[in-house]
């Protein structure tokens, strides 16, 4: 397993580019299965998931090529519906495949999806939207087959606004025959983002970034050729690092509108923040300020993927500050970890109390998922010392090597892959 270590104590200082948005990239592969034929998508960043879902893909038959941050995917010879159990458990976007695949074949078999341990994460909502559309689902111990000879719109109406679901019902819904409204759906951007890339490809779907989403089902979809967005949670980890190290970073290719909780958060914290079309400017000098209370709920308010890297700027400011997780219960496990680097933070129910500290110092750490290890690895930059960062394979999910983003900011950072073992004969 590979490991990082950081040298702490260097202001992170100079000028990047944003990778693509994992979260709208994964969807939109999965939504190219819906047209026969060669679809392109650009500023497709190389990470793990995205690994996988291209193995996905080409275990269904697609052809599927990632070239710079290109990825080419001809899906004319796709010809099963089965998702093999071991690259559905590898992440929980395999979970996507679930409306394309129905759409397309009238069935998908899948498997509970795997993916970071950051809560229960159920597919109930999903499973719901798809019967709703008539789908007939068989759950039997892991696995779900879902089969449809036709597929009709219908209104259906999310409890939760689930990311995942949302997406799943727009991507089968796309094939039905007359009109799916979803109400209390999701309004990420990313759920924008397959909004267009679908309608690119000859969608009917209005109201994506609103509660309520109308999708007019049409007979085929044709590839296309597509740019996904900028990560926003990539965005704001670099702003947060920028902050805690007291350094000056210029982020280009973002789109700030998507950050605006993030924004306040951090102003209320006393990071200077500069807006100029896509390019955001993050400086600071002084220790931030406590934030009295931030809590974690579905967009536009502040998102549980940049929880576990504003508790690291918490964790140095002057002052009590608390952050309240509502999306996953189990995704408070980098407060261990943080405490190990000399953070004072205590945890009752979903709620974190963080006391500031002037800092904190380097230490061996595990990062426990995704956005906690990218929290694990701000900690280590800001720190006192030397920091190393263990399983960052979880961290290789969502950032396109860390560790050269960050070098070319100042960053002394290295990852060190072990050794291989080596017979004596
Ligand atoms: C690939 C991707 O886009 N991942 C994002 C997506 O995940 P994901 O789509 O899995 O997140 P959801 O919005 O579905 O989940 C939010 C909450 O709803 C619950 N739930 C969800 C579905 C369901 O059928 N039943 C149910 O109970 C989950 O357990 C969780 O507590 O949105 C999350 C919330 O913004 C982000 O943290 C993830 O980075
Ligand atoms: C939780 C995340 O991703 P996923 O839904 O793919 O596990 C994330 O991106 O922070």
């Amino acid at each position: 397993m590979d490991k990082l270590v950081i040298e702490g104590g260097k202001p992170l200082s100079g000028t990047i580019v944003i990778q693509g948005a994992k979260n709208a990239a994964l969807p939109i592969l999965a939504a190219s299965l819906l047209a026969e034929g060669t679809t392109t998508i650009d500023s497709v960043p190389h990470l793990l998931d995205i690994d996988v879902m291209l193995n996905i893909l080409r275990e269904l038959g697609c052809r599927a090529e990632h070239t710079g941050e290109t990825v080419v995917l001809d899906t004319t010879s796709a010809h099963t519906s089965h998702v093999p159990e071991t690259l559905m458990k590898q992440m929980r976007s395999s979970i996507f495949l679930m409306g394309p695949l129905l759409a397309r074949f009238g069935e998908a078999q899948v498997y509970q999806p795997g993916g970071c341990a950051i809560g229960e994460r159920k597919i109930d909502l999903h499973l719901q939207g798809l019967a709703a559309l008539g789908a007939e689902i068989e759950e039997a111990n892991n696995r779900i087959i879902c089969r449809a000879s036709k597929l009709t719109g219908a209104d259906i109406h999310l409890s939760f606004p689930s990311v995942g679901a949302t997406e799943n019902i727009m991507m089968a819904a796309v094939l039905a025959e007359g009109r799916t409204t979803i109400s209390n759906a999701a309004r990420e951007p990313e759920i924008q983002d397959l909004q267009r890339f679908l309608n690119t490809m000859g969608a009917k779907i209005m109201g994506a970034g609103t509660d309520t989403i109308t999708i007019d089902g049409v007979k085929e979809l044709a590839p296309c050729r597509y740019k996904v967005i900028p990560d926003r949670i990539v965005t704001g980890t670099i702003m947060v690092a920028a902050a805690a190290t007291r350094g000056q970073v210029t982020l280009q290719q973002t789109q700030p509108a998507h950050l605006s909780s993030l924004i306040h958060v951090m102003r209320r914290a006393g990071v200077q923040i500069v807006v100029d079309g896509d390019i955001i400017k993050v400086g600071s000098s002084a220790r931030p300020k406590a934030v009295e209370r931030i809590v974690t709920s579905p967009y536009p308010a502040f998102p549980t993927d940049l929880q576990s890297q504003i508790m690291v700027l918490l964790a140095l400011a002057d002052g009590v500050s608390i952050l309240k997780e509502t999306i996953f219960e189990g995704r408070l496990k980098h407060v261990d970890e943080l405490s190990r680097m000399g953070a004072d933070i205590r945890v009752d129910m979903n709620a974190a109390f963080i006391r500031g500290v002037p800092r904190l110092y380097g230490a061996t750490v595990e990062a426990t998922d995704l956005r906690a290890g990218a929290a694990l690895v701000i900690a280590g930059l800001a720190a006192q010392g030397r920091t190393i960062v263990e399983q960052v394979h979880h961290i290789d999910r969502g950032y396109d090597r860390i560790e050269t983003m960050l070098s070319r900011l100042g960053a002394r950072i290295s990852r060190f892959a072990p050794v291989p073992h080596m017979p004596n004969n």
